[in-house]
Parts: C-alpha cells; structure tokens; sequence
C-alpha cells in the first residue's frame, strides 16, 4: 500500500513542528528518514499514525484520504507504528505482547492470528525460545525485535519505524535491517526513521533528509549518499563496506 504525504502540518498545541512535510513510500519500499535531532523525525511518525493531529496538509494510504484520522482507524486502515524506544509491555511474556499487537484484529479467527504470529517469529527466531520470558528481561536487540514482531501482528501494510537500530550492536543492527529488507521484498511499505544513516542507506530504496520540520532532500539511496550535503553532515565521507556499523552515523 503506498503512503503519499503532502504539506503536512503538526505540532504540539501551538508549537507548529512539521511545518510542510512532503514524503512518499510506493507499495513495497523502505524509505529512510534521517535528520538531525529536533529535525522533528518522531512528530512526523506520530503525525502518520494519527497521535498527533495535522494542522494542515493531507496523508493519503493507496490513494485514499485518510488525514484527521485517529490511531485505531489508521490501524484499521493498515498502518502500525513501532514507537521508538521499542516499549514493549516489560512485566507480560513475549507472547503477551505479540497478542496486544493483534489487538486491532481480535476477531479473526484463532488459526490466523497463529499463521501471522508464526510468520513474525520466522523472521526474529530468536523470539521464539522466549515466548514464555518476561519482555523486560528480554536484550535491547531482542526486545526492538519483539517492539516489529508485535507492529506485524496488526497484519499491517504500511509500517512505520522509530529508530529500530538505536543502542544496538552493529550486528544486531544487521540482523534488523535484514528483517525490514524482507519484508519490503514481501511488499510491505515501510518508512524507518534512523540516525544511523549508514545503515539506512545500506538498506532503504529512497531517503528523505528532514531540517527543521521539512524534508529539505530526497532521493534513491544510491544517488543521495553520494551527494556531498549528506555525505558530509551524515556519512562522514561516504557509505562503505562497514554499511552497517552502528558506532557510525551518529550525531
Ligand atoms: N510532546 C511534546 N510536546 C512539546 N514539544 C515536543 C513534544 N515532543 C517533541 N517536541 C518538540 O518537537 C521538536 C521535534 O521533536 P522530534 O522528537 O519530532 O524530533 P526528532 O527529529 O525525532 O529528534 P530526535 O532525533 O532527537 O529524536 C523538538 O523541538 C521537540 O522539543
């Protein structure tokens, strides 16, 4: 499902944040926002999702309006949102927690919600052995794996992500980027808000660079990194082979 955003205006009562956002995801694409803190990458997430209502502007999935729309509805409509700092429910068992993320789709049948929580523990096996431990007891790394796993349990078709690799170790931060390939090659549409850059453009289709409450670049992630603008305030020089190392990217 494709995520079209234009002019979109949001804030937080009158502190306006976003001040004329323009950002769009085709069906089946991973598109990375990067910015500097304060650029305003988590209200823009919040503002897709319906937490914080639009000011101005329009936000459209396939095609249809949807802005002024609450958080359930979206979800309805096919969007989830992984929130940053993963916040999962600590004290409630992993599978708990998967069962919460199916919350919007409570009435399907038993043997779907099953298919779907099979599918996510395919794509986190390290979950499936802990499905009885507490989420809080869970590593950084497992515990951003449980924060996706419980996002797909909504069956969504636009996911939106916070930060999915911060504090993790480079090979967490593969592990999780490789999870968010496959399931763009599946034919989700994904938009991953990152400060480490180089991981996102080792992954994402396309890039969005956000300044001060507006996305001031965007492009395909090839052509971007190695514009001299992102290369230099982003990529310390370039994206190389260590695409992925976390120490890296950050500001
Ligand atoms: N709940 C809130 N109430 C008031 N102002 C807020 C609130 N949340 C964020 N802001 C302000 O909105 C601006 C953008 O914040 P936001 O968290 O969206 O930026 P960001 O790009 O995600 O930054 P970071 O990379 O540091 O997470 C900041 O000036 C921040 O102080």
């Amino acid at each position: 499902m494709s995520l079209e955003v234009r002019g979109l205006a949001a804030g937080y009562g009158r502190l306006e944040v976003l001040h004329g956002v323009d950002l769009d995801a085709g069906e089946g694409q991973l598109v990375a926002v990067i910015g500097a803190n304060g650029a305003g990458k988590t209200t823009l997430l919040r503002a897709l999702s319906g937490l914080v209502p639009a000011t101005a502007g329009t936000v459209r999935l396939a095609g249809v309006d949807v802005t002024g729309s609450g958080p359930e509805r979206l979800a309805r409509a096919g969007l989830a949102h992984v929130p940053e700092n993963r916040l999962v429910f600590p004290t409630l068992t992993v599978e708990d927690n998967l069962v919460l993320g199916a919350y919007t789709r409570r009435r399907q049948p038993a043997a779907e919600r099953t298919r779907v929580r099979d599918r996510a523990l395919a794509l986190f096996p390290r979950l499936q052995p802990r499905l009885q431990q507490a989420a809080g007891t869970l590593s950084g790394g497992e515990q951003q794996m449980l924060a996706i796993a419980r996002g797909l349990m909504a069956q969504p078709r636009v996911l939106v992500l916070d930060e999915p690799s911060v504090g993790l170790a480079p090979r967490l931060v593969g592990e999780i980027f490789t999870a968010l390939g496959r399931l763009r090659d599946d034919g989700l549409t994904l938009v991953a808000v990152e400060q480490n850059a180089r991981a996102a453009f080792a992954v994402a289709d396309s890039v969005s660079v956000m300044d001060r409450g507006r996305v001031v670049l965007h492009g395909d992630a090839a052509t971007l990194a190695t514009d001299p603008r992102v290369t230099a305030a982003f990529l310390g020089g370039g994206v190389s082979a260590e695409a992925t190392d976390a120490s890296d990217g950050r500001h």
